[in-house]
């Protein structure tokens, strides 16, 4: 059976042009004019750009005392209905320590329920003879990227000479380390300071976690990075102090990656101080919301390429799970939404709004995470061979966003009230409709794939290379030369 995707304007992350698009078997077979198929799905007055990648999720992740409310189902539903057609989930390690037996849980987890592909970040919380061992198998799985997290004190946290050395096994692996950057130590005690000073509400938790503790972390990682010879990839980056750190980087000819979320671009730190308790817990989150200084410098990043990814960290927690912190806002689960709403909210606030380009979008939604996180062109792309993972975008379409009609189970949605312009009107997941606007489809679950991304030995190869000609060596000098002891 082939569908043809007819009579839209194709975006990639490089140009745009009319064309058709056939698919057969869950792959695009060609791109081109007057194309036909069994199936037609009108793309008129519409974009056909790859399916968006969402690197960034925790579903059903256990995390402060209790487990992400959005499952495998409903994440990977919500997903679809946005745009989204493959999604990063991050293992933790349960109490064993075992890499191997999380991926095994999360595949458990995962398989019977995802709607769309998926893949995985393993997480690194510990450091020990056996995590050394199993970071191959892990990579040998097709997992190839390892999340260090710099916060979150006596549960996740990682010392620097156990990022130091998981950072050089990534770099053996040919793997690539990824960061939460803050400094744990400091938050821990800001925590606390503040809770003696009686401030207990949301608000404590933006005060507790000022920029300045992300820009040292991100400076710290990048060092130790650097020092592993190994590239760095950092999540949600929220301010301008990693921004710089960052651009520094980068600047010096480090392969350092940022990515901003959807929310830090667009929800600023005011939603912290809301009198509403429930409304500002909902919105706590690590890093918090920043000031709008900060959000511009994130928007000029994405253009100047500094930056480079837009994902939305997905960690879902119910309102009830978010009263576990009332009066203590330590104790409020960390995270909020935003895979339903990433691509269109991104598109009302980027595009519309003229700071990105149809195609810079198409980038920093999908095309360059695949490159980075090496599964292009397979996903990220239009381009015969590639999955068939194609959204067809319809920029005219408009919703305003709300909780009440979300696929996400989750009881509120962070940009409610949200006008947004640009929708899908079909969303194919390897060539299967996953999503159609105004019809009934849903996905089966179970349908999705564990997307395998092997090692990229390529720029650890590159960077070793590089540092093996440029390390410090001896001076070999002709004796003659060499003054005598006195
Ligand atoms: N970001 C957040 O607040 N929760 C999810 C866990 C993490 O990524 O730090
Ligand atoms: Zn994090
Ligand atoms: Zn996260």
């Amino acid at each position: 059976m082939t569908t043809v995707i007819k009579g839209g304007t194709v975006v990639t992350a490089d140009r745009s042009y009319k064309a058709d698009v056939l698919v057969e078997n869950e792959k695009i077979i060609e791109i081109g004019e007057n194309l036909t198929g069994d199936e037609t799905l009108d793309a008129s007055d519409a974009y056909v750009i790859p399916g968006g990648i969402d690197p960034h999720t925790h579903l059903e992740m256990p995390f402060m005392g209790t487990t992400a409310a959005e499952t495998f189902a409903s994440g990977t539903y919500a997903a679809a209905a946005g745009g989204t057609t493959m999604l990063v989930d991050f293992c933790l390690p349960g109490e064993d320590g075992s890499l191997k037996n999380a991926i095994e849980a999360w595949d458990r987890k995962s398989k019977d329920q995802i709607c769309v592909d998926i893949s995985y970040h393993m997480a690194i919380t510990g450091w020990n003879e056996t995590i050394f061992d199993e970071m191959k198998w892990v990579v040998d799985r097709g997992v190839n990227t390892f999340k260090h997290f710099m916060a979150y004190k006596g549960a996740l946290m990682v010392q620097d000479d156990e990022m130091f050395a998981s950072f050089k096994r990534c770099a053996e692996l040919g793997a690539m380390p990824l960061v939460h950057a803050e400094n744990g130590d400091v938050v821990a005690e800001l925590q606390q300071k503040y809770l003696a000073e009686g401030v207990t509400g949301p608000e404590g938790h933006a005060y507790s976690r000022p920029p300045e503790v992300e820009g040292e972390a991100a400076n710290r990682a990048i060092m130790i990075a650097d020092a592993a010879g190994v590239p760095l990839y950092i999540v949600h980056v929220s301010c301008e102090q990693a921004h710089e750190a960052i651009r520094r980087a980068r600047q010096k000819g480090m392969r350092v990656y940022g990515e901003p979320l959807v929310q830090h671009l667009t929800l600023d730190e005011s939603e912290y101080f809301d009198k509403d308790w429930d409304y500002a817990a909902r919105r706590v989150m690590s890093p918090p919301f920043r000031s709008k200084l900060h959000q511009d410098g994130l928007w000029n990043g994405l253009i100047a390429g500094s930056l480079q990814v837009v994902a939305t960290d997905h960690c879902a927690f119910s309102t009830e799970q978010k009263r576990f912190g009332l009066n203590d806002f330590t104790q409020i689960p960390n995270g909020t939404g935003g895979l339903e709403d990433r691509l269109s909210v991104l598109w009302s606030r980027g595009v519309e709004t003229g700071r990105l380009t149809p195609e810079e979008f198409v980038a920093v939604t999908s095309t360059n995470i695949a490159k980075i996180l090496n599964c292009y062109p397979r996903k990220g792309a239009v381009a015969v061979g590639a999955d068939a993972d194609l959204v067809v975008w319809d920029p005219k379409a408009s919703k305003t966003i709300q909780a009440a009609t979300q696929k996400s189970i989750i009881d509120y949605n962070v940009f409610e009230g949200f006008e947004v312009n640009g929708l899908p009107r079909y969303t194919l997941s390897r060539g299967e409709v996953v999503w159609s606007a105004g019809s009934n489809v849903s996905p089966k679950p179970g349908r999705g794939k564990f997307i395998p991304r092997p090692a990229f030995p390529a720029p650890n190869q590159a960077l070793s290379k590089w540092k093996a000609l440029t390390a410090p060596r001896r001076i070999d000098r002709d004796p003659l030369n060499i003054p005598s002891g006195v």
